[in-house]
């Protein structure tokens, strides 16, 4: 696979937040990820609060710098570059889109500024063509021409939040992260915005990373869902499978809540919270949740199975069989005592 970027063995460790200036802990937010994004491809990552997905998309365009590990563009070490090349592959490659475009947009600049700045920060075409691409802009995303002239304020959330999708798209990345781009929004509008999302993915070519807590967008966005727990990527499964047919006991649970399963059941519970970041439990971080953990789990964290190859991997000692229905893990999921 070309890939346009890939993260081997990528760690983020934080000094934690709340410890003051002499803090020793430190948050593992991202552990160890291997991922590789082709072109053209949708993947969906999800995973509980605070399990490193955001993280991690800011890892993939380049505005969180791991402290152990690589991130490459097109081949290329993107932290070994010099700091202007760094930016300008940054720049021109990806686009990112967050969650509350009320705060992600400049509140004083006109949205035809806004769209604009990209281009001047790299310096992008003539005058005139730098406005016929804020024209262009506009139009791709649904953005009536009338609003070139407004603040952020005076446009709906809904608005704004085509307007961060247009200044992704400024200088024609290859990649777009999208992370929980519709959880601010109102339910209304938010299905408005996956569509256009989804028709800017095939019209553009785009490759398309999507962070959400929607179990049910992100089935419906991806090609291929990565699952994270606590720093981890413990999971890549075809879309097309993963409530089904998803390996590690952590997808099965996300997933046993959505409709449209081959055996609708009740949903897997999940016992108590996401364990801390600070002091991951040994071996596997989800064994303290899981129905099936034993001492291995405790002792050691699986690499990827070696029966499973890509587009479907997984990390566990235990995983769930394939042809174990998602019926009876529900009756195996007592809540128990962390071991
Ligand atoms: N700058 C930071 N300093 C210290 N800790 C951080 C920092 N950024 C993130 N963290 C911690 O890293 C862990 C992963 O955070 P991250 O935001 O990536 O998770 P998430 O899965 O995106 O969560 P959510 O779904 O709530 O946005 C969390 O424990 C978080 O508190």
């Amino acid at each position: 696979m070309n890939a346009i970027v890939e993260l081997t063995d990528t760690h983020v460790v934080h000094k934690a937040r709340s410890g003051g200036l002499f803090a020793r802990d430190r948050v593992y937010a991202l552990t160890g990820a291997d991922l590789a994004v082709a072109p053209g491809e949708t993947v969906g990552v999800v995973g509980e609060s605070g399990c490193g997905k955001s993280t991690l998309a800011k890892v993939l365009v380049g505005i969180q710098r791991p402290t152990a590990g690589t991130v490459s563009y097109r081949g290329r070490d993107l932290w070994s570059m010099p700091p202007a090349e760094r930016r300008a592959a940054v720049g021109a490659g990806t686009g990112m889109i967050f969650q509350d475009p009320s705060t992600a947009l400049n509140r004083r600049l006109p949205v035809r500024q806004i769209l604009r700045d990209p281009l001047d920060v790299h310096d992008r075409g003539t005058k005139s063509q730098r406005e016929e691409r804020v024209r262009e802009l506009m139009a791709l995303v649904g953005l009536p021409r009338a609003l070139a002239d407004a603040l952020p304020g005076r446009l709906s959330g809904g608005q704004r939040q085509r307007v961060a999708i247009a200044r992704a798209l400024a200088l024609d990345p290859g990649l777009v992260v999208a992370d929980e781009p519709t959880s601010a929004l109102d339910v209304s509008v938010r299905a408005q915005i996956l569509n256009l999302l989804l028709d800017l993915k095939e019209r553009l070519g785009l490759a398309l990373v999507f962070v959400s807590h929607d179990i049910q967008t992100i089935r419906r966005m991806s090609d291929r869902v990565i699952t994270m727990y606590l720093g981890r990527i413990v999971e890549e499964t075809p879309a097309a499978d993963v409530t089904d047919r998803a390996r590690h006991p952590y997808t099965r649970a996300l997933f046993s809540a959505t409709p449209g399963l081959l055996h609708p059941i009740d949903p897997i519970p999940l016992t108590g919270p996401v364990p801390s970041a600070t002091h991951p439990p040994s071996g596997c971080p989800f064994r303290t949740r899981c129905w099936k953990a034993d001492q291995v789990c405790a002792a050691e964290m699986p690499g990827f199975s070696a029966a499973s190859t890509p587009p479907h991997r997984y990390r566990c000692h235990h995983p769930v069989e394939e042809d174990e229905a998602t019926h009876d893990l529900v009756r195996q999921n007592a809540p128990r005592e962390p071991s």
